[in-house]
């Protein structure tokens, strides 16, 4: 039977995030220094990961995404995902990353049974790129999707945060790159999830992202594909590719959620901004996976029906996204 939330919302999608570590410190993500590091065994291995994950299909989960920090700097990824895969009704696999060690990975991703890959890019000049990532190379994450492509990786998603006056000049570059691309290129308000007072005015809200394109580009609204996220698609007129908004600070998608996240620490969250959380771990020192079942179930049954950002959140600082996985 489906499994439901108290607000009649279907509940099939697992967000599963495997590290909180990462090889860059985008400025909206982390705090210059880092995080302070969580030893080793404080993460879960992946033993524990994956019964995580066969009691999530076992409730009524169909898809996973598997998150970071940056899934990709774990030892051990491909096997592991190779072995998620393979989890009797688990009917979709699917990743984000940053894209830098795509150029390595990218085939053997594939191999193991990865349908498709979500890719952070917030901007296409170096400069830009490396300020926003503190230090990161532009040139790495390209050559990172053309070797996703390469390896049979089709409908690419590249994930842009939008910042007023950062990046927020490029918005019709990176539309023009679905012309002859099949990318779904998905523009993401900035969510003020570091303590930053005044962050609304590095909001670029969706509704006047695609009044920019519309001005520029003939769009028509897409529908949304089975099992999807909270983006919303429109094609340019002839486009191989999609364009699309993700607007969790202007708009509640909350009433189509469709989703629970894990944290690498073993934390169940029912919702990325709330703190109403489900320890996993003395479950799973127990060894009880029905226990686990029951634990998510319990995730679920605590999901509030919207976030309250800007009621309350704005500007606090306290939603650690390279520790939830976005
Ligand atoms: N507010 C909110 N933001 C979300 C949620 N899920 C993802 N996001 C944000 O959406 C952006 C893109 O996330 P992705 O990891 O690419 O995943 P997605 O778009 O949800 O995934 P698919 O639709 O499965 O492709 C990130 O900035 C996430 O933090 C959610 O449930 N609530
Ligand atoms: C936390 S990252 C983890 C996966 C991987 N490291 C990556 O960057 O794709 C997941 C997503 O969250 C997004 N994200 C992180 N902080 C955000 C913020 N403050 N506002 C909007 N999106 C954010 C990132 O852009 C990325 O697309
Ligand atoms: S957004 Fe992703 S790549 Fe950037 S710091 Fe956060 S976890 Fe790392
Ligand atoms: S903010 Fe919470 S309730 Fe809203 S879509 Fe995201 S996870 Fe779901």
């Amino acid at each position: 039977m489906a499994l439901r939330d108290p607000h009649g919302r279907r509940i099939n999608y697992l967000r599963l995030s495997v590290t909180d570590r990462c090889n860059l410190r985008c400025r909206y993500c982390m705090p210059a220094e880092g995080l302070v590091k969580v030893g080793h065994d404080d993460i879960l291995s992946y033993e524990e990961l994956l019964r995580i994950a066969r009691a999530a299909v076992a409730i009524g989960v169909e898809k996973i995404r598997v998150t970071g920090g940056e899934p990709l700097v774990r030892r051990g990824i491909i096997d592991f995902l190779q072995r998620l895969e393979a989890i009797p009704g688990l009917q979709r696999l699917v990743l984000t990353t940053n894209g830098m060690l795509l150029r390595e990975m990218a085939a053997d991703l594939r191999s193991a049974g990865v349908e498709s890959l979500n890719i952070s890019l917030d901007s296409l000049r170096p400069q830009t790129f490396a300020e926003i990532t503190r230090g990161g190379e532009l040139r790495r994450a390209l050559d990172g999707i053309a070797a996703a492509e390469a390896a049979g990786f089709e409908f690419i998603k590249i994930n842009v945060v939008v910042m007023r006056g950062v990046n927020d000049d490029e918005l019709e570059e990176f539309a023009a790159l679905t012309l002859d691309r099949p990318y779904r290129v998905r523009f993401i308000e900035y969510m003020p999830t570091l303590a930053q007072p005044g962050w609304e005015a590095t909001v670029m809200p969706g509704a006047e992202i695609l009044d920019r394109l519309a001005k520029r580009f003939p769009m028509a609204d897409e529908a949304p594909e089975k099992m999807a996220g909270p983006a919303r698609y429109r094609r340019i007129a002839g486009a191989a590719g999609l364009v699309g908004v993700i607007t969790p600070v202007s708009c509640h998608f909350c009433g189509e959620c469709n989703r629970i996240r894990v944290t690498s620490r073993g934390i169940a969250k029912s919702c990325l901004f709330d703190r109403g959380t489900v320890d996993l771990r003395p479950i799973l020192v127990s060894g009880d996976d029905i226990a686990l079942g029951e634990a998510l179930r319990r995730t679920v049954a605590e999901k509030p029906d919207r976030h309250q950002l800007a009621e309350s959140n704005g500007g606090q600082g306290q939603i650690d996204m390279a520790r939830i996985g976005g």
